[in-house]
């Protein structure tokens, strides 16, 4: 079961118009490590009412330790309105504040991030000061510190992107994001480019852009390597970047080449595309399906 993979931040209900999906950029990413039988667990905070109860349920059903998921008496659980596009561009209004705003430091927290291979972080979980203290304290014990940029507006400050990038190890974002990044330092609009400037500036390991479905491009000690992305019928793209980050650290582990560890990512997010909610049950298996009737096209 090893290594072991801590995930920091947000767990929330999905609330789309016809149904109530677990989500949670953090969790999402636990979640699909654990379908890769990854020692992978979520540091996060609940309301003690009926959505934290089944919020606790959902994390058990999918293998995840629940006893670093904190349940407080003064905010319930978080929610999200979840609104997706004709072109399937999804938009989310994230209501504050919630038990994740207030996720409290804690000695058994620290020990574990301590003991773990990978910590994994986002910005969202920054909003709100509590969280955002707890998250700086646990970031100065963590080993390797993989930060997955997610900006979600109206949630977050260039100079708190900046301190989360500061800390990072590996960086993982979308175009999107990039182009936003790119514009605070005037970088030309080439990827490549944009992509080496941002690296060297805050000295990253890793930095991964995903193209939504176009692929994504890794950029590592061993240069570019792009993969290109899988065609697929949409049903909708939520936790569709964050199966991304599951599947690419999975295979990061696993020690395989930045090509095999782009095309399983590549892969395990178009899947999780063509499902409904964040977090649809997958294995190893299924996503090398995906790979293998795809070469066969
Ligand atoms: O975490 C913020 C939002 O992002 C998602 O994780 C998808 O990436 C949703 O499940 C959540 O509402």
């Amino acid at each position: 079961m090893y290594p072991l993979i801590t995930c920091f931040g947000e767990v929330l209900w999905d609330v789309l118009p016809t149904s109530r999906q677990a989500g949670g950029a953090p969790m999402n990413v636990a979640a699909d490590l654990r379908n890769f039988g990854v020692n992978a667990q979520i540091i996060s905070r609940v309301g003690d009412d009926e959505l934290g109860v089944e919020m606790v349920q959902f994390l058990a059903s999918k293998g995840l330790p629940t006893n670093l998921v904190q349940i407080g008496r003064t905010h319930l659980t978080g929610v999200a309105k979840a609104n997706i596009s004709d072109a399937n561009e999804v938009t989310y209004k994230i209501v504050q504040p919630v038990a994740w705003d207030y996720i409290q430091p804690d000695p058994q927290l620290t020990e574990t991030v301590r003991q773990s291979d990978l910590f994994v972080y986002g910005s969202l979980a920054a909003r709100s000061p509590m969280t955002r203290d707890t998250l700086l304290d646990l970031l100065q014990v963590a080993r390797r510190k993989v930060f997955d940029v997610n900006l979600r507006a109206p949630h977050y400050e260039r100079t708190l992107i900046e301190e989360l990038l500061h800390q990072a190890d590996i960086a993982k974002l979308n175009e999107h994001e990039l182009i936003e990044l790119s514009e605070w330092y005037g970088y030309e609009p080439n990827l490549h480019r944009a992509m080496e400037q941002l690296r060297d500036r805050y000295q990253l390991d890793m930095l991964c852009v995903t193209l939504g479905e176009a692929g994504a491009v890794l950029l590592d000690s061993s240069g570019f390597t792009t993969q290109s992305g899988f065609e697929i019928d949409v049903e909708d793209t939520i936790g569709s970047g964050d199966a991304f980050l599951a599947a690419f650290l999975y295979k990061m582990t696993q020690q395989e080449s930045p090509s095999q560890i782009l095309e399983f990512a590549c892969a395990t997010g178009a899947y999780v595309a063509t499902q409904r909610g964040a977090t649809p049950a997958f294995t190893e298996e299924t996503i090398s399906s995906v790979i293998l009737n795809t070469a066969d096209e």
